[in-house]
């Protein structure tokens, strides 16, 4: 087990950079499961939950590579087969083998990947548009089984715009028989990332970024070369630094329009925001304003940002009101920054945080991946040090991120302790 001990009050100040995607890899690496061709994907984050996502590609039959920032992947040999609990659970996106091994061998089965720290997280959506494709669906001992002996074109209406459901369903449909249609999809980024990526295997996707998207099948796919898009997410936080240590920050490797609504909510609350063509500049400017925030899907606030905002607002002037509408469960870093002295009331899905002058360092505990690099933002900013337990949430999704901010002027060491 290790430790994170952060010692606060340093301004950050300099430049960093962002890492490709990881919710942009993690589809992508499955929908390399539908080729039996060489899928070479670059700018790849060298993060726990795509080593797992490795592993699961290795024990389907892949052949992997993973050097630097570039893996590729050879599913010539890849046969479907049953996934079981032990491999499924070890992270939630393991559900988006789903939608290519059905797509291309006809059958999975999978066990259950099961409910997270933030929400239960079902899997409804998933299995009803893949039934509406065709295939047979059967629920049995926390093992969900689908199979078809081709899938067909239809309409799917999703009734919420579940990104995994999206890119699942996207993956199953570029092989099936005549047209698919998705509506109410998700318009995420990464799902302009997965569409590029199929459609440089030789699919027939378009609409990904709007609600709806129509899916062309075609017969087969084959070997492609792809960058994964920049990590708006992994970017988002490192700006919330910059911002809540009065420093000043270039994050580089951004695509900034993906940063939208960070940006202007940063601006809101007074910190300067400097656009460029692939890059940002965050400034503070010695006050943070409360603002009032609520998750949406894309293009509105997104609930991968919350607790890194929260962060923000728990030293900012005023009472800000933060309401978490896309998962039930997303709020479990409020007690852990109550320790640290933070005034924040919950009241069902909102959180009412009255900013405090300064944060005291307190042993804490990350309770989820985001969660976690939300504790490490308020450290940065508060007195004394603080000893952030269970990082190993924070790994999943960000490559050692003590370095990157201690090359900043932070002080974060890294310790094992038993
Ligand atoms: C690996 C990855 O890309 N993870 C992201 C993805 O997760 P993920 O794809 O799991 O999130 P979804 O978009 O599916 O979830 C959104 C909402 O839909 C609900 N839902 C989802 C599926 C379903 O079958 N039934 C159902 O009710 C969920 O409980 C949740 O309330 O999008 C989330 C929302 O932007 C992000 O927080 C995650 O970081
Ligand atoms: C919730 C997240 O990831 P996942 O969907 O993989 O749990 C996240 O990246 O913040």
């Amino acid at each position: 087990m290790e430790k994170f001990v952060v010692v606060g009050g340093n301004r950050l100040k300099g430049t960093i950079r962002a890492n490709g995607s990881k919710n942009a890899t993690l589809p992508i690496l499955a929908a390399t499961l539908l080729t039996g061709g060489v899928c070479t994907v670059n700018e790849v984050p060298r993060l726990k939950d795509v080593f797992v996502m490795q592993e699961l590609l290795t024990y389907l039959g892949a052949k992997t590579n993973f050097e630097g920032n570039t893996m590729t992947v050879d599913c010539s040999k890849v046969q479907s087969q049953e996934i079981s609990e032990d491999l499924m659970r070890k992270m939630r996106a393991s559900n988006l083998v789903m939608g290519p091994l059905i797509g291309r061998f006809g059958n999975v089965k999978i066990s259950y990947p099961g409910g997270c720290n933030i929400g239960s997280r079902p899997m409804n959506l998933h299995l009803k548009g893949l039934a509406t494709l065709g295939a047979n669906i059967s629920e049995k001992f926390g093992y969900i089984s689908a199979s078809a002996k081709q899938l067909t074109g239809t309409v799917i209406h999703l009734d919420v715009p579940s990104v995994g459901a999206t890119e699942n369903l996207i993956m199953a449909a570029v092989l099936a028989h005549g047209t698919t249609v998705i509506r109410n999809a998700a318009k995420e980024p990464e799902i302009v990332d997965l569409q590029n990526f199929l459609n440089a295997m030789g699919a027939k996707v378009v609409g990904a970024g709007t609600d709806i998207i129509r899916i062309e099948g075609v017969k087969e796919l084959g070997s492609v070369i792809h960058t994964v898009i920049p990590d708006r997410i992994e970017a988002g936080t490192h700006m919330v630094a910059g911002a809540i240590t009065n420093g000043d920050v270039v994050v580089t490797n951004v695509i900034p329009e993906h940063l939208d609504p960070l940006i202007y909510k940063l601006r809101e609350a007074g910190v300067r925001v400097e656009v460029m063509d692939d890059s940002v500049r965050v400034q503070g400017t010695g006050v943070i304003k409360a603002v009032d925030i609520k998750t949406m899907p894309y293009p509105g606030f997104p609930t991968d940002m919350q607790a890194q905002m929260m962060a923000l607002m728990t030293i900012a002037e005023g009472t800000s009101v933060i309401s978490e509408t896309i998962f039930e469960n997303r709020f479990k870093h409020v007690p852990e920054f109550r320790r640290m002295g933070a005034d924040i009331r919950l009241e069902g899905h909102t959180a009412i945080v009255k900013g405090v002058k300064r944060l005291s360092g307190a042993c804490v505990e990350a309770t989820d991946l985001r969660a976690g690099a939300a504790l490490i933002l308020a450290a940065l900013a508060a007195e004394d040090g603080t000893v952030l337990d269970n990082i190993e949430h924070i790994d999943r999704g960000y490559e050692r991120i003590e370095k990157k901010y201690n090359a900043l002027g932070a002080r974060i060491i890294r310790v094992n302790s038993q």
